[in-house]
């Protein structure tokens, strides 16, 4: 069964959910002239049949094999995509295809917002991270030497396909990865995702079970209704949360992905990142002990790191201060006041940071 998801945002689009959709990806970029696809090694197979069958309805496709993972994510790889598209005459009417993980459809996203400053852009999701999170907001971008994502652009897709048959070549440490997003999309929004999860955590790491076909549907439901809300994470106010309340457990996360080298998964980093802001929560008096302890729980049980290096935290406070939330010299959090019940926390002391951090910390 094909499930559909509309996210709202300034152009409507849709995020298909099922299995062989490759006939729906030739059709969404059927008109266009040309078709860039941006694609790592372990998908030019992929990217190989869907030029071929792109060819056969008229559209020229163009191949640009980027490096795999976060190795995609340097304004170097950016500079050779846009010569490539530069020696291909692409125009305004031809569009950027984006298939693989996340890393992949955040380089490709920026790469069709940038060039000619923009053309159209389809995402083709190949791991469950990107399925439920990455190829479906429209926020693209790559990191710098100073940290993660700090270059990037809100560019939405023309239309967003997870196809779950690619789930089953994906390994399981990053299924377990797409597990944290899909975790944290739980505790944010809809916490059935969390009893679905806890009931089988097996299950949640078989891309066969029909459970995986849930929790990716449920968590698409989650980024599309706050990203058709607050596309350009413009409303946060005061402690309200708008887009950002996506961001739960990034700001730690995505120094610890930083002081890693990026050798940690994404959603290794945001699982510590959650337990860290879980606790931050709680010793702020904001969130209740039996959700605060829920989070090591459910990370626990799926095999997902819930700590990190003791002597790291300096390190870490120094990365998170250009964290896109920070305001001047002011951190702030995404916190929960229960479940389903986001929040700013804004100005925590550094007491309070390092003490939360002594939760984490082994
Ligand atoms: N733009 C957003 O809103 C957003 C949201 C969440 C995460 N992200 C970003 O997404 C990235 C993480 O995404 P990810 O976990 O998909 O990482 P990834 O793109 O690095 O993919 C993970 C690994 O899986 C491999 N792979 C991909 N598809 C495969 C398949 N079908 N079979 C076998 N192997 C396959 C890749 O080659 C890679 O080694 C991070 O850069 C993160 O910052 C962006
Ligand atoms: O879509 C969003 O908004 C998110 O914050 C989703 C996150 O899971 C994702 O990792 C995103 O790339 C983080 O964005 P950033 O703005 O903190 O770089
Ligand atoms: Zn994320």
């Amino acid at each position: 069964m094909t499930a559909t998801v509309e996210v709202s945002a300034e152009r409507p689009y849709p995020v298909r959910i099922g299995h062989g959709l490759t006939d729906e990806v030739v059709a969404a970029v059927a008109g266009a002239e040309r078709a860039a696809i941006i694609h790592p090694e372990v998908c030019a197979g992929a990217a190989a049949e869907l030029g071929e069958r792109l060819r056969a309805t008229g559209v020229e496709p163009l191949l640009i094999m980027v490096p795999d993972a976060e190795r995609a994510k340097t304004a170097a790889v950016l500079a050779d995509c846009w010569t490539a598209l530069g020696r291909a005459g692409f125009t305004r009417s031809d569009l950027v295809v984006g298939l693989g993980g996340g890393a992949t459809t955040d380089l490709a996203g920026f790469v069709a917002a940038s060039w000619l400053r923009g053309v159209g852009l389809v995402t083709v999701s190949t791991t469950l991270l990107g399925m439920v999170d990455a190829a479906v907001g429209g926020k693209t971008g790559i990191n710098t030497a100073e940290g993660k994502n700090l270059v990037g652009a809100f560019w939405e897709p023309r239309a967003v396909f997870c196809d779950l048959d690619r789930l089953t070549t994906l390994p399981v440490a990053d299924l377990r990865s797409g597990l944290a997003e899909v975790v944290k999309c739980g505790f944010i929004a809809d916490p059935e995702i969390l009893d679905l999860i806890e009931a089988d955590p097996d299950a949640a790491l078989d891309p066969t079970a029909p459970v995986v076909a849930e929790l990716v549907r449920r968590s698409v439901a989650v980024k599309a209704a706050v990203v058709s809300a607050d596309l350009r994470e413009a409303t946060s106010t005061g402690s309200a949360v708008g887009r950002e309340l996506l961001n739960y457990g990034h700001t730690l996360g995505h120094a610890i992905e930083r002081r890693e080298g990026y050798r940690w998964r994404h959603g290794e980093a945001v699982s510590v990142g959650m337990v860290f802001v879980a606790e931050l929560a709680r010793r702020a008096g904001r969130l209740d002990d039996a959700t605060a302890d829920r989070h090591r729980a459910v990370l626990d049980r799926v095999g997902l790191p819930t700590g990190y290096a003791a002597d790291a935290f300096d390190d870490l406070l120094a990365t998170m201060a250009l964290d896109k939330k920070t305001r001047g010299s002011t951190l702030r959090f995404v916190v929960l006041e229960g479940l389903a019940r986001g929040a700013i926390l804004s100005g925590p002391s550094e007491d309070l940071l390092r003490s939360s951090y002594a939760a984490v910390a082994r």
